[in-house]
């Protein structure tokens, strides 16, 4: 048996984020890092309009079919993601009308002290790594906001394997070891402390495990790819590294009940802001990603601008690539609309949270543009002021009625 040691170099955190317990992977190691950056074009690039431009149609309409390089048709990363949409509004609705069994906390032999300490210290850790974010599910009712830090926690943890220091130690077994352990939480066995907080909203909410598993699948893209053909190839990394997120959150924080609008659509503007967010997060890290040899930006359309990698890791601003940024930009602020119109449809509590993360991440780009899209050299960083004037804006967006009662949509 393997054992790789992963230091615990996050003050507070347990013993317990070392890999390696009869095969098992416990990485609880939450240390502070950079994520590579990531981002995309999809297959409606292709035809030239993005959904906005053609009024929001669902993706089966404007993009179902990609064509790969021999010309032949295949299904876009967009449908099969959209699928996953589907099949999540499906399973959400259902449960919904199921009375949900809360057999596990019991299950997990875990004393009610061992839990609430469990969720105390997601807590924790969710104030540590993201404080706006933190602030904001301060508004959410408890059992809300504790699983959310749950589901932050194992989040934060799943991307550090891949991203975190001890990232050269962790192999495709791994990876597969720590699937095993989110299969073993999800039915009442969890492995630790933070697992069991997990473990315990699971029962309490109608979460579906794919997600999750699609998020393991992201870090096992991340351990074999550090380039992107195209926009759609990207677009499919975005949602299993972001746009999961998403999905995970959207049946903790509820729909308000007098939103008309469809589960469908409320899912697909969540899965919009977490493609967003990770389009932003690949902007605003390219510099940084590129050296640690990682190129997210869609080989396609940088070879269109006349850009190469060598451009990238040269790391020159010149008009090319404030052209190519201007473009990429403005792809993300897409995904940010689409997401837009449905955080007015989550119950009241949880829009906050959700505004005040939109509107602070949006403010990334806003902040690459100020760089002069110096994105190599200067990381593009929202300053205290903004942060702290972006929370009473986004407070008060949360107050509007959902859009479906003010548009009439249904
Ligand atoms: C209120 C709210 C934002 C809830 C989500 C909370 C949650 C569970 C967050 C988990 C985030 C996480 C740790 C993901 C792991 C992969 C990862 C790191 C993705 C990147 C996040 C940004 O992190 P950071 O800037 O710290 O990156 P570095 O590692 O430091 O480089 C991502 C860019 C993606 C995060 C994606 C979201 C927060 C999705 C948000 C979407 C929703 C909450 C759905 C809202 C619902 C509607 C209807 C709009
Ligand atoms: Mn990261």
């Amino acid at each position: 048996m393997a054992i790789i040691l992963v230091r615990a170099a996050s003050p507070g955190l347990s013993a317990a984020d070392s890999i390696s317990h009869q095969g098992t992977l416990q990485c609880s190691t939450l240390l502070k890092t950079k994520r590579p950056a990531a981002r995309r074009w999809m297959p409606c690039s292709l035809i030239g309009l993005h959904p906005s431009d053609v009024g929001r149609p669902s993706p089966a309409v404007y993009s179902s079919l990609a064509v790969n390089p021999a010309g032949e048709a295949v299904v876009s990363s967009e449908q099969k993601v959209y699928d996953v949409v589907l099949k999540q509004a499906a399973l959400l609705k259902r449960q919904l009308r199921t009375p949900v069994l809360d057999a596990r906390p019991q299950d997990m032999d875990m004393p009610r002290n061992g839990l609430k300490e469990a969720y105390d210290r997601c807590g924790e850790i969710c104030e540590e790594y993201a404080k706006t974010f933190y602030l904001g599910t301060m508004l959410m009712t408890e059992e809300r906001r504790r699983a959310i830090w749950a589901i932050y926690v194992w989040c934060r943890r799943t991307d550090e394997l891949v991203d975190g220091p001890n990232a050269n130690y962790i192999t495709p077994t791994a990876l597969d070891r720590w699937e095993k352990r989110l299969e073993d939480l999800f039915t009442g066995r969890p492995y630790d402390m933070l697992d069991a907080a997990l473990s315990d909203t699971i029962s309490r909410f109608p979460i579906d495990i794919q997600p999750f598993r699609d998020m393991i699948e992201g870090m096992r893209s991340d351990l074999r790819k550090t380039r992107y053909n195209n926009f759609d190839e990207l677009y499919m990394y975005c949602y299993y590294v972001a746009g999961t997120v998403g999905l995970m959150s959207v049946p903790v924080m509820g729909i308000a009940p007098e939103s008309k609008a469809t589960t469908e659509s409320v899912y697909s503007a969540a899965l919009a802001l977490g493609i967003a967010n990770q389009l932003t997060n690949i902007l605003r890290d390219v510099g940084e990603d590129a050296r640690r040899g990682r190129i997210y930006l869609p080989q396609d359309e940088l070879a269109q601008a006349g850009l190469s990698d060598e451009d990238i890791f040269k790391g020159v601003v010149t008009n090319r690539w404030r052209n190519f940024m201007k473009r990429q930009i403005k792809r993300a602020r897409m995904f940010f609309e689409e997401a837009e119109r449905g955080v007015t449809e989550l119950s009241q509590a949880s829009r906050w949270p959700v505004w005040a993360s939109l509107l602070l991440y949006r403010q990334i780009l806003d902040e690459i543009e100020a760089n002069d899209y110096n994105n190599f050299t200067k990381r593009a960083y929202v300053g205290k002021g903004k942060k702290l004037l972006a929370l009473p804006v986004a407070y008060g967006k949360s107050l509007l009625l959902p859009c479906s009662l003010r548009n009439g949509q249904t």
